[in-house]
């Protein structure tokens, strides 16, 4: 008799499938937005696999919406060109000059970029900004730091950073029912006409609470919200993120993220999750295995 057991390594394969089966069923019709961050995209096998993930949801009936960063990008672009760049708060102090290269880097190179991953990887991307079909409608935002003698916190301008104040998720809803996968980049008009540069995961917060998204991912270039010793927080609430914020533990670019992650929170975003996009495949695992990655916020 003939043994028609498969290999161990073939019988994994399928285990893996009927893992993720009750995670299909759970989430098909679900909208899923995924930041990508410009530190995650530096490594173009990474880049392929973040591809091939957003195409595997789409195809198991979920609907990703990809909001996209750029920073490190922009900053080489300002350095290139001789146009100086600082961050106050973790938000670039954009003046008209810089507005009008962010834009260029954001909803030029880089957004059709990843549409050209995707298409790569099998799926129809539509590449877009806030601009698109009143997307989203920016706010002018301002800055704080503290006085370097007195320590008190003071007011920066901080030029053209806008803020979304109104999403209108239509279009998204549109592009994702007709098959394709928005992708979008983090600028948009203000009502006062201005181009405005919205920190990637603010922008895509504020899509992912006006979509009712179930999930909301980060990727970023770190394991997740790390502590003082450099372990990792796998799991952070309002309170406990603000006493990190207070104490200085978080800083600098994971300011913005973990604000974004307590307010999508709590406009409905069911979790919301900030992966390391330097390990393969990380929103697959996130998503369709037992065991989480990164720091998961929640209520
Ligand atoms: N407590 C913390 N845990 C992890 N990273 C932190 C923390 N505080 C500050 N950071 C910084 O935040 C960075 C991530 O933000 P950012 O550079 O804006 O990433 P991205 O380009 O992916 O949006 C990390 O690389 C790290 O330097
Ligand atoms: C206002 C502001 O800071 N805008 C960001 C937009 C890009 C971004 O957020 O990119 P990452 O997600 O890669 O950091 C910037 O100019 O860098």
């Amino acid at each position: 008799m003939t043994n028609h057991a498969p290999d161990p390594a073939t019988l994994a394969k399928a285990e893996t499938l009927t893992e993720a089966l009750p995670y299909m069923q759970r989430y098909a019709g679900a909208t899923f937005v995924v930041k990508y961050g410009g530190h995650a995209m530096g490594d173009p096998e990474l880049a392929r696999d973040f591809a091939e993930d957003v195409v595997l949801l789409k195809a198991v009936g979920i609907n990703p919406i990809v909001v996209h960063g750029g920073g490190p990008q922009i900053g080489a672009m300002l350095k290139r060109l001789g146009v100086e760049s600082k961050f106050v708060g973790g938000l670039r102090v954009t003046d008209a000059e810089t507005a009008q290269i962010a834009e260029m880097v954001l909803a030029g190179s880089i957004n059709k970029e990843i549409v050209g991953w995707i298409a790569q990887a099998g799926g129809k991307a539509v590449g877009i900004s806030g601009k698109d079909a009143n997307l989203v409608t920016a706010r002018k935002v301002t800055g704080r730091e503290p006085d370097p003698n007195s320590g008190i916190e003071r007011h920066v301008d901080l030029g053209f950073v806008g803020e979304p104040v109104g999403v209108d998720p239509t279009l998204l809803f549109d592009l994702s029912r007709q098959g394709f996968i928005p992708v979008v980049a983090p600028v948009a008009n203000g009502s006062d006409g201005h181009t405005y540069n919205i920190n990637a995961d603010t922008m895509a917060g504020a899509i992912a609470a006006a979509c009712g998204a179930a999930r909301f991912f980060l990727l970023t270039d770190v394991a997740g919200v790390l502590d003082k010793q450099g372990g990792l927080l796998t799991d952070l609430d309002p309170k406990r993120i603000a006493e990190l914020k207070a104490d200085g533990t978080i800083s600098g670019g994971m300011i913005p993220k973990v604000d974004t992650c307590v307010s999508a929170v709590a406009q409905g975003v069911d979790a919301a999750v900030i992966l390391d996009g330097r390990v393969p495949h990380v929103t697959l695992l996130e998503i369709f295995t037992r065991g989480g990655a990164g720091t998961l916020v929640h209520r």
